[in-house]
């Protein structure tokens, strides 16, 4: 039993982040034929089609997808969002809207869609796509508790949920997960370099280096002692760890961290001025 059961889920827009989202909730056992997809690219209706799930050509009719849905996800690009939903904004009739659209707060999408005040606000991150994804959620306060617990359903399917109650605080999400990925990314590019610098090949290089992050993420997870205690048990004194820390100390690793968190924080609130305008 799920709250999500002969719930009828439509996404308006099936790229990239929809269809992490769509193949959590199908793994976790919503039927294809309760989700529907509107997207105007013909491939990627074809792609969706192939999988089971019901598509619609919004270009064709703008309301399909909406009218017999409970819940609508609004998952197309930011930048075309008050052009796509003004085209059904109407047609809403009490289904739960979530928008994983970046930098658009509750405000901004009420807006755009004539008033209408039942949403949820997602910052998912790519990680979705593997069902490992992390999610910070707002609600409206217009929004019912059956409502709040589909909107976590919906997003748990791909992984952690958080919700926030300070929708400012989805600036902050976004520093520390929707972009963040890309910092694991990048922690990882440099460590592979690192590593064949000190003469592993690619190969050995990316599979120590991928492994270590993932065991030490799992560890910390499963842990009662803080990452700061987990780190002074690798570290023996005087030993390689201690070397390797405190040149990271030195050159002020942990600060940059923190301000390269803010600098994506800033954006996404620049962003999000620059969208209401
Ligand atoms: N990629 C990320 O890491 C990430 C993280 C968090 C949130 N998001 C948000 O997810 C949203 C979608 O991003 P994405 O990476 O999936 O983009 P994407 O380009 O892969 O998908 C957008 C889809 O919208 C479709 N589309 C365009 N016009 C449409 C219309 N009129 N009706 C219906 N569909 C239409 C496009 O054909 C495309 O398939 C964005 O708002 C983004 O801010 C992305
Ligand atoms: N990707 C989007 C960006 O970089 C939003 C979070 C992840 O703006």
């Amino acid at each position: 039993m799920s709250v999500l059961d002969n719930k009828k889920i439509s996404f308006i827009g099936g790229g990239n982040m929809a269809q992490a989202l769509i193949s959590g909730l199908v793994s976790c056992g919503i039927q294809p034929n309760l989700i529907t997809v509107a997207d105007p690219s013909s491939d990627a209706r074809e792609q969706l089609a192939a999988k089971g799930l019901n598509t619609v050509d919004p270009t064709a009719d703008s309301t399909a997808a909406i009218v017999d849905a409970d819940i609508v996800v609004l998952a197309v690009k930011p930048q075309v969002m008050k052009a796509v939903v003004g085209a059904f904004a109407d047609a809403l009739d009490n289904q739960l809207v979530i928008s994983v659209a970046a930098g658009l707060s509750t405000e901004i999408l009420s807006g755009m869609l004539n008033g209408y005040r039942n949403i949820v606000r997602a910052m998912p991150n790519t990680p979705a796509m593997i069902q490992m994804g992390a999610t910070g959620l707002y609600g409206t306060d217009d929004i019912s508790a059956e409502q709040k617990e589909l909107a976590t359903a919906v997003m748990e399917a791909s992984g952690l949920v958080m919700w926030v109650d300070n929708e400012e605080h989805m600036h902050a999400v976004t520093a520390v997960s929707g972009s963040a990925p890309a910092y694991m990314f990048y922690f990882i590019e440099s460590m592979v370099d690192g590593a064949i610098a000190l003469g592993l090949d690619q190969e050995q290089a990316s599979a120590l280096a991928m492994q270590t992050m993932l065991g030490a993420a799992k560890m910390a997870m499963g842990s009662d002692d803080a990452p700061a205690e987990l780190r002074r048990k690798v570290t023996s004194p005087n030993g390689t760890t201690q070397a390797a820390i405190e040149s990271m100390q030195g050159n002020e690793i942990g600060r940059q961290i923190g301000e390269a968190m803010q600098a994506c924080y800033d954006r996404s609130q620049a962003l999000s001025e620059e969208m209401g305008k």
